[in-house]
């Protein structure tokens, strides 16, 4: 999602107490617990487009700490707005390209990925681009603490193909894996709906999701 660039959506996030302004992202690795003031586990949404889902994960789960992720500041901004008449003292943004997370989250301190409709990056050259990648896998596996969770659903099924390919390469195995998400009824149970996935599910497109417990990673053995 790709939104018309909107004069002044920069100085706009950069005002809200809800977004970590740029300068200071590189100073958040290791300190969540921090920011957020308390020891709940942090569960971040990796292109989070204008945040309904991660906004509805907040709300409901106030014991959880939401970080929701978006590369551009005119989508990002949508989430903002929608914030301005909410107080939400578990839910932060970042405006960065997520390429860079390894420099924002330290080794193990987040407890569950989500991957809502990742763009689809359809030619073979810009594959390393696509957020649920072998590249991409290899960051998440620094950051994810032991037994952390990576959840990931789109509507597109040769993104989703691509995505299981990945995984065993990347030494990752899902633990739940559906090709039909909204006729399942025990993985419906808590499903909270993206922008996409209303979209795409309204107009019948069959929604696939995986679910991976990380037992072994890399910064588990550190
Ligand atoms: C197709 S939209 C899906 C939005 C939302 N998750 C949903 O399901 O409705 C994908 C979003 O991911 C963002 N995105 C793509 N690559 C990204 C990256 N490397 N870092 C951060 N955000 C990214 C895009 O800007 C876009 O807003």
């Amino acid at each position: 999602m790709r939104l018309r660039n909107i004069t002044g959506s920069r100085e706009v996030i950069a005002e809200s107490p809800y977004v970590i302004r740029e300068e200071l992202q590189a100073g958040c690795a290791g300190r969540w617990k921090e920011i957020f003031d308390n020891v709940n586990p942090i569960h971040i949404e990796i292109g989070m487009g204008k945040g309904k889902f991660i906004h509805t994960m907040a709300k409901e789960n106030p014991d959880i700490n939401y970080v929701g992720i978006e590369k551009y500041s005119s989508v990002l901004l949508r989430a903002v707005q929608k914030m301005e008449k909410e107080e939400l003292p578990n839910l932060k943004f970042l405006r960065m390209d997520a390429e860079e997370i390894t420099r924002v989250f330290g080794p193990r301190e987040v407890s569950r990925i989500y991957l809502n409709f990742s763009d689809p990056w359809p030619k073979d050259r810009h594959a390393r681009r696509r957020l649920p990648s072998r590249e991409f896998l290899a960051r998440y596996d620094v950051i994810l603490e032991q037994n952390g969770r990576l959840e990931f659903k789109t509507d597109n099924r040769a993104l989703f193909d691509f995505a299981v390919d990945e995984l065993v390469p990347a030494g990752w195995t899902a633990s739940v894996l559906t090709y039909d998400l909204h006729h399942d009824e025990v993985l419906m149970q808590g499903n909270v709906m993206t922008e996409y996935e209303e979209k795409f599910s309204s107009l019948g497109n069959p929604i696939c999701k995986y679910v991976i417990i990380r037992e072994n990673n890399k910064t588990a053995e550190l």
